[in-house]
């Protein structure tokens, strides 16, 4: 999907929400747990229930991962149930020298059909430009995380005061381009979300950390959206464990329409 399509999508659904699908069996409704692959029934629910909402889903790799080899079948199975409108993320947090990077590219674009996938910058641009020469696909680049630990680094200022995040940002912008590059903005990053703005004013944003992490959707707009909106807002477990009984699916629609009220507002307020 490329950039004007997902702003169509956007403006379409009047949304700008990505549901992250964080599938843990110890936490999925019990009742699921005598299907045959419970944690696809888990997600093809969470999907059918939430799609009005949702302009992306991002399945988290690691929940898959955990379950072995036939969490691998689970993830593709649940990538091409996802409807093909909607901007797909696999949030594997990749990057490693150049030919390895490329397979894990191969294995996210080709094996499975994903839109794009998260990466991390810290090996520099022969990890990361791997990913971007596949044509119509993304790299979603680590930026400024939602997590404490992101202080550990991001923030490390250089002699001229300059943190690490925007040294991240200024470099990375000549490797790719707004139609193929994207960045991980923490929601929990308040006004810094404003300076990474000035620095980059034209790619999207992914932004985690709404819902459980308590970061703000008014804020993550005030100081995030631009004139194509710019920001894919993702909530996880907000939504897919809204409720953990025989009405999780319905509780999850809830959720998701909640969010998607405030967006529409945030919308019609911002562009
Ligand atoms: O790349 C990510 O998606 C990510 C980056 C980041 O800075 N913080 C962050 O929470 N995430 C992911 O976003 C999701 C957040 O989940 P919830 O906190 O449950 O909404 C998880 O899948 C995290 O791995």
């Amino acid at each position: 999907m490329n950039r004007a399509e997902l702003f169509a999508q956007i403006q379409k659904k009047s949304s700008f929400l990505c549901v992250g699908l964080d599938p843990d069996l110890a936490k999925i409704p019990a009742h699921l747990h005598s299907e045959p692959d419970p944690i696809f029934s888990f997600c093809k629910a969470i999907i059918e229930e939430t799609a009005d909402y949702a302009v992306a889903y991002k399945p988290n790799i690691a929940f898959f991962e955990a379950m072995g080899p036939k969490g691998w079948e689970t993830l593709q199975k649940v990538q091409e149930f996802i409807p093909n409108d909607i901007f797909t993320i696999a949030d594997a947090k990749r990057g490693d020298i150049g030919n390895t990077s490329k397979l894990y590219a191969k294995a996210f674009f080709e094996q499975m059909a994903f839109d794009s996938v998260t990466v991390a910058p810290y090996m520099g641009e022969d990890s990361v430009t791997p990913f971007l020469e596949f044509e119509g696909k993304w790299v979603i680049l680590l930026a400024l995380t939602s997590n404490a630990g992101s202080l550990d680094f991001q923030l490390i200022k250089d002699e001229n005061g300059k943190p690490l995040y925007q040294s991240v940002l200024e470099k990375s912008q000549g490797w790719g381009s707004p139609e193929n590059l994207m960045y991980v903005v923490g929601a929990t990053r308040g006004e810094l979300i404003g300076e990474v703005r000035k620095v980059v004013p034209d790619n999207f944003f992914l932004v985690p950390g709404v819902g459980a992490q308590g970061g703000s959707l008014a804020e993550v707009a005030k100081y995030g959206m631009n004139s194509s909106c710019g920001l894919l807002v993702n909530s996880s477990r907000g939504i897919i464990y809204a409720s953990g009984g025989l009405d999780f699916a319905s509780a999850a629609r809830t959720e998701a329409a909640k969010l998607q009220a405030e967006m529409r507002v945030l919308l019609e307020t911002h562009l």
